[in-house]
């Protein structure tokens, strides 16, 4: 459903991602699980159209995407929660939403929405500068499904979040696949998180895969082996 074959990217001189291969299949949640600076951000900007390809398909229900500039991978049915969630602070959350509502929505955010994050709705005349990490992050996240994605696309959910905030967002991602029928691709270095919500696992290491294994197989120590420095 959604699928990469031999991608190549990097800044400059510098190839980060080599021959990359991805396959997943609709619905599927995929962890990309790598230590800082193996690669996960620039996969995801690839994809996204934020950073050029170098070589290599990038192919999203049946649709070759890798020419296509960002906002027509979105169109495409493509979506994406940036490290560090890059939400507008300044604005308010229901504005923040209304970012990624489609023209036709005419600003009205979808009732689902508000019901996965009912704090989004108690918050949302609030600035989303004014939340918490882990509100910010389900901010990003509702604002990514504001585009009515096939295949989301979130980099290091986890990164700056308490534990108790992350198991929400957990169940939340969770909730939404099997509600949406949604694709999702989860990079990260926390296990604990990823053995919750992913069906397959990988692990990048300097910018290529290096491991692969199904949720029921999956070796801890070995995945904990390459995230530890
Ligand atoms: N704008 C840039 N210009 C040049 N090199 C970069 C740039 N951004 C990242 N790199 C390099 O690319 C490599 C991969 O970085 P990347 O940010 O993709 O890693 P990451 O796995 O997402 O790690 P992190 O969790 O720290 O973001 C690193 O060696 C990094 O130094």
């Amino acid at each position: 459903m959604f699928n990469i074959q031999a991608l190549a990217s990097g800044y400059g001189q510098s190839e980060v991602i080599h021959q990359l291969d991805l396959d997943v299949a609709k619905n599927e949640i995929i962890a990309v699980m790598g230590r800082n600076g193996m690669g996960k951000t620039t996969l995801f900007k690839t994809l996204m159209g934020v950073l050029p390809i170098r070589g290599g398909e990038i192919t999203l229900d049946g649709k070759r995407i890798e020419k296509m500039d960002s906002f027509q991978r979105v169109n495409a049915g493509l979506a994406y929660v940036p490290q560090g969630r890059m939400i507008f602070s300044t604005m308010t959350v229901l504005e923040n939403i209304q970012t990624g509502l489609p023209a036709s929505a005419r600003g009205k955010v979808p009732q689902d929405l508000y019901e996965l994050f009912p704090v989004l709705y108690d918050m949302r005349k609030r600035k989303g500068g004014n939340l918490s990490g882990g509100q910010q992050q389900q901010l990003a996240i509702a604002r990514a499904l504001a585009t009515n994605p096939k295949v989301l696309l979130l980099d290091e959910p986890t990164e700056g979040i308490q534990p108790s905030i992350i198991k929400d967002i957990a169940r939340s991602l969770k909730q939404i696949r099997d509600q949406r029928d949604l694709t999702i691709v989860v990079s990260e270095q926390v296990l604990s998180f990823t053995m919750d919500i992913a069906d397959r696992f990988f692990v990048i290491d300097k910018g290529s895969l290096v491991y692969e294994n199904t949720r029921n197989n999956v070796d801890e120590k070995t995945i904990s082996q390459y995230l530890s420095v």
